[in-house]
């Protein structure tokens, strides 16, 4: 699938070609262009950025992003939570950020659960979906984010475009990464924090070793923007690797389904 829009006047269309996106990731995403195809690309008038959740990742010490995630292609179902019920708990055991899927086919997410995360806690929210058209960035303003995700594997060389897309509507944007080519595209396209995927997301397996070795080489290549290192993470000497080099780590499944999710979160992030 080729889909091409225009977002602001003095643009030239955005081409995203899908079809080179492969596995279980390729498949969400021609399911979320279905979705937005025939939307409206225009973003609207400027906002003003107020880099609120880079900001937040840019405390001392490691920054927990926790995610509201209630499942996953990977684990099916993990909890039936309350998006704002748990985004609280989450924020009681420290977590500087919520990150809160709104894609609903595989992972349980609605607009809903990010309005009332991004309305009801202190810290800021991120929009965690497949964004593949101008529209789900100009819905993550209007919801309420103060951030949403971005992935290189989805938008390849339309990255920067996106990014500026995203910054135009006030809003920060996790450019996420999985490997070095896609690092590179990240790092070309100016992106002022960066996450990486321990998770391939064409295949699932996880690899707790991608983060270290992306965020050094982002380090080497004089990166000084905000480095995230995303998914599989379970218990602190999980964090061992990235302790010492992340700005912030994005957790999801294990806290999601632990049960106490204000503990888990203390548990998980304690040195
Ligand atoms: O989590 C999945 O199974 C998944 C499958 C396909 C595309 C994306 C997927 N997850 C997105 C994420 O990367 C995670 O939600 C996030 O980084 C947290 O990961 P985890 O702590 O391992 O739940």
């Amino acid at each position: 699938m080729l889909t091409r829009m225009s977002a602001r006047d003095d643009t030239a269309p955005v081409t995203l070609h899908l079809d080179r996106v492969p596995g279980v990731l390729g498949r969400i995403v021609h399911e979320r262009a279905a979705d937005y195809a025939g939307a409206d690309p225009a973003l609207g008038a400027a906002r003003a950025r107020t880099h609120r959740f880079e900001t937040a990742l840019r405390q001392l010490g490691l920054s927990l992003i926790a995610e509201v995630k209630r499942a996953s292609p990977s684990q099916g179902a993990i909890a039936p939570l309350d998006p704002l019920e748990a985004a609280r708990a989450y924020e009681a055991g420290g977590a500087r950020a919520i990150s809160v899927l709104t894609e609903p086919r595989h992972f349980d997410g609605t607009a809903q659960a990010l309005r009332d995360v991004a309305g009801g806690v202190a810290v800021p929210a991120l929009r965690k979906d497949f964004v593949v058209h101008p529209a789900m960035l100009r819905e993550a303003a209007e919801w309420g984010a103060s951030a949403a995700l971005l992935m290189v594997s989805v938008l390849h060389e339309a990255t920067a475009e996106y990014l500026r897309m995203a910054h135009h509507l006030g809003l920060d944007a996790l450019v996420e990464v999985h490997d070095e080519r896609e690092l590179d595209i990240a790092l070309e396209a100016d992106a002022p924090i960066i996450g990486v995927n321990n998770r391939d997301l064409t295949t699932l397996h996880i690899d707790l070793e991608v983060s270290p070795r992306l965020i050094r080489r982002a380090r080497d290549a004089g990166f000084g923007g905000v480095l995230v290192a995303e998914s599989g993470y379970r218990t602190p000497q999980d964090l061992a690797g990235v302790r010492d080099l992340a700005d912030a780590v994005l957790v999801g499944s294990s806290l999601a389904g632990s049960g106490d999710l204000t503990r888990a979160a203390r548990d998980l992030m304690r040195a």
